[in-house]
């Protein structure tokens, strides 16, 4: 569908605008030429006197005879004229204008929503900066085009048809010579349209690169410190900018081209009234006063022609911006929001994966998980990295489907449930929590204005943070810069834990939670942990197997499958891959194991 069809659609609800600001351009168009006219007729009354064209009885008006009454009636009509174009180009200017704001809105927003609606494996193919440049740059260059463009086109075009009727109603022979060039101009641009098209896009994937690339060097700055691959780093981006320049050059190369051939072509036109128009007036078939209202009108429908150019060139660009908006305002959402209420206040917490496999592209990362997790217990999963541990939880949070099997919550299906009620059951800690640019007191609070100081600070001692918090030098009111990098990790950990604390959900579920703190405030944060997973499902995540020791059951997974599971004590008496984890981790040995001095211990 045509990018235009497509902003249109989605536009409906502003349709009445789009005609009324259609209409001004219109009336203001009508306004716009008629001064050329009424030069006309000042050319004729001083000319023809007596006999001009006001002192005739024109469709039963005017006859006026006197010359200084004609002269007061031009001088009347030159004020309404220009009144009425003024009032409405200020009329059109301020529809087209407010009609740009609220679409550039309403379009960011909505575009804005939707992508945070799409499901996690969207992302994994997209660029952050790019769609970064989809929201802002290209929802601007719709603005731009609704700010001037669309005006610009309606315009060109009342002032080809008007004028042709003037033209045609003096002199049709003249017309139709001067008239000659418009076709070729029309296709002209046409012609150039279609090469343009291409190009803009390009420009606009090329602008997307580059912001996609800047977006993620300023994120990795410190590695790229570190690394000390800054002049690596600014090659990469000077690649990246010289295609956006050479896209651009492309564009460039057609797009410059168009004014002076379609000058040309108005050249022609112009001759020919000039002449041709000069041959008639002096041989009586042309009244002096017409040929001077030809010659300024010729002016008038020609040369915005070439402001065709322009037009074109900005038509082209908004409208491969427009496509990529609204590419990402259809895109499906793969992963629907809606599904049954389903209220956390009444969530026991009970979790159960079904016959779960799960691969994220080709390989399977889970193999038929069948696991059961009562409500109020806290089960904890352990095993190598990239075992599918997360990738468990991110079935539960439904970040993506499962290929085969299902998931469920106090016996109900997940993919039943309302996605956002599901969610909210589910109070979860990830290995790398989004801190925002706020306070601490906000970032705990996360979400919810309502809740009070007292309640912020009860999940920060809960989770080991408020000590910390309390020496920062605003304390709570301290600001945590972006992605909260003014903070340590371990700060950062803590933080998150205290915000999903706060929430006092259903399902707990701490992903690595805890790798960052020392020993000490582990051991701290267990025991109040303790506390906060009574009366709810806690599932850890954690490669620090003293951090899991007093769970309820603990899962060892390899490569996708749960290969032991037990308390502690029982991984332990079955001497398998836990119990030697363990062993390596506390330096405890087994029982006959030699010790350094080659004696059994
Ligand atoms: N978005 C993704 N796209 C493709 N593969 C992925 C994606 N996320 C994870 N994987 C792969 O899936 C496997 C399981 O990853 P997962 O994050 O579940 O492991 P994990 O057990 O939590 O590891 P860790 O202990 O290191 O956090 C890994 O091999 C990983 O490379």
């Amino acid at each position: 569908m045509h990018p235009l069809k497509k902003l249109f659609g989605y536009a409906r609800h502003h349709r009445r605008d789009v005609w009324l600001a259609t209409l001004y351009s219109v009336i203001n168009k009508f306004f716009d030429i008629l001064p050329e006219v009424l030069i006309g007729v000042a050319v004729d009354i001083v000319v023809s006197g007596e006999k001009s064209f006001l002192a005739r009885k024109v469709l039963g008006g005017f006859g006026i005879t006197d010359t200084w009454h004609q002269l007061l009636l031009l001088g009347g009509l030159n004020i309404v004229i220009w009144g009425g174009e003024s009032l409405f180009e200020y009329l059109y200017s301020l529809k087209w204008r407010g009609l740009a704001q609220n679409l550039q809105h309403e379009l960011r927003l909505d575009a804005y929503q939707h992508v945070q609606k799409l499901e996690m494996a969207y992302f994994e193919n997209q660029r952050t900066g790019n769609l970064m440049s989809i929201l802002n740059e290209d929802v601007n260059q719709m603005e731009r085009f609704l700010n001037g463009g669309a005006n610009q086109i309606i315009q060109v075009f009342c002032s080809s048809v008007m004028v042709s009727a003037v033209f045609f109603a003096l002199q049709p022979k003249l017309a139709l010579v001067s008239l000659l060039p418009v076709p070729l101009i029309l296709f002209g641009t046409f012609w150039f349209q279609k090469r343009l098209a291409p190009r803009y896009s390009e420009v606009r994937e090329a602008a997307g690169d580059v912001s996609a690339r800047l977006n993620n060097n300023l994120l990795g700055l410190a590695t790229i410190k570190a690394f000390a691959t800054e002049d690596f780093e600014a090659e990469q981006i000077r690649k990246s900018s010289e295609g956006y320049r050479n896209a651009n050059a492309r564009a460039i190369r057609v797009s410059s081209a168009i004014t002076p051939v379609i000058r040309m072509a108005i050249l022609s036109g112009f001759t020919a009234t000039l002449v041709y128009g000069g041959y008639l007036t002096l041989h009586d078939q042309l009244a002096v006063g017409a040929y001077s209202v030809l010659v300024y009108l010729t002016q008038r429908l020609l040369w915005p022609l070439t402001g065709l150019a322009d037009v074109a060139d900005m038509y082209q660009r908004s409208m491969a911006a427009i496509d990529r908006v609204m590419g990402i305002v259809t895109t499906p959402i793969a992963i629907p929001y809606e599904g049954k209420h389903f209220p956390s206040s009444g969530v026991k917490g009970d979790v159960r994966f079904e016959a779960v496999s799960f691969a994220y592209g080709e390989r399977t990362t889970l193999h038929d998980i069948d696991l059961t997790l009562p409500a109020g217990k806290t089960v904890a999963f352990v095993g190598s990295t990239g075992s599918g541990k997360s990738t468990l939880i991110k079935l539960l949070l439904r970040f993506y489907e499962p290929k085969s099997g299902r998931v469920l919550l106090d016996g109900q299906p997940i993919d039943s449930l309302n996605l956002q009620d599901l969610r909210r059951a589910i109070g979860y800690v990830s290995q790398d929590t989004f801190l925002s640019d706020a306070n601490v007191a906000d970032n705990i609070a996360y979400g919810d204005p309502n809740i009070s100081r007292a309640e912020v600070e009860a999940a920060a001692k809960a989770a080991e943070a408020h000590e910390f918090i309390a020496k920062l030098p605003q304390g709570y009111d301290t600001r945590i810069g972006e992605r909260g990098q003014k903070l340590s990790g371990g700060q950062r950990q803590r933080l998150a834990l205290a915000r999903a604390i706060l929430k006092n959900p259903p399902v707990l579920v701490l992903d690595e939670a805890t790798s960052a703190v020392d020993n000490e405030t582990e051991a701290a944060i267990q025991k109040s942990l303790e506390t906060v997973s009574r009366g709810r499902t806690t599932l850890v995540i954690a490669h620090r197997l003293s951090t899991v020791r007093h769970a309820d059951c603990i899962y060892v997974m390899e490569e996708g499958r749960v290969v032991e599971a037990g308390t502690h004590e029982q991984l332990l008496a079955a001497d398998r891959g836990y119990a030697a984890l363990w062993r390596l981790q506390t330096g405890e040995r087994a029982q006959g194991t030699p010790t350094a001095e080659g004696l059994p211990a």
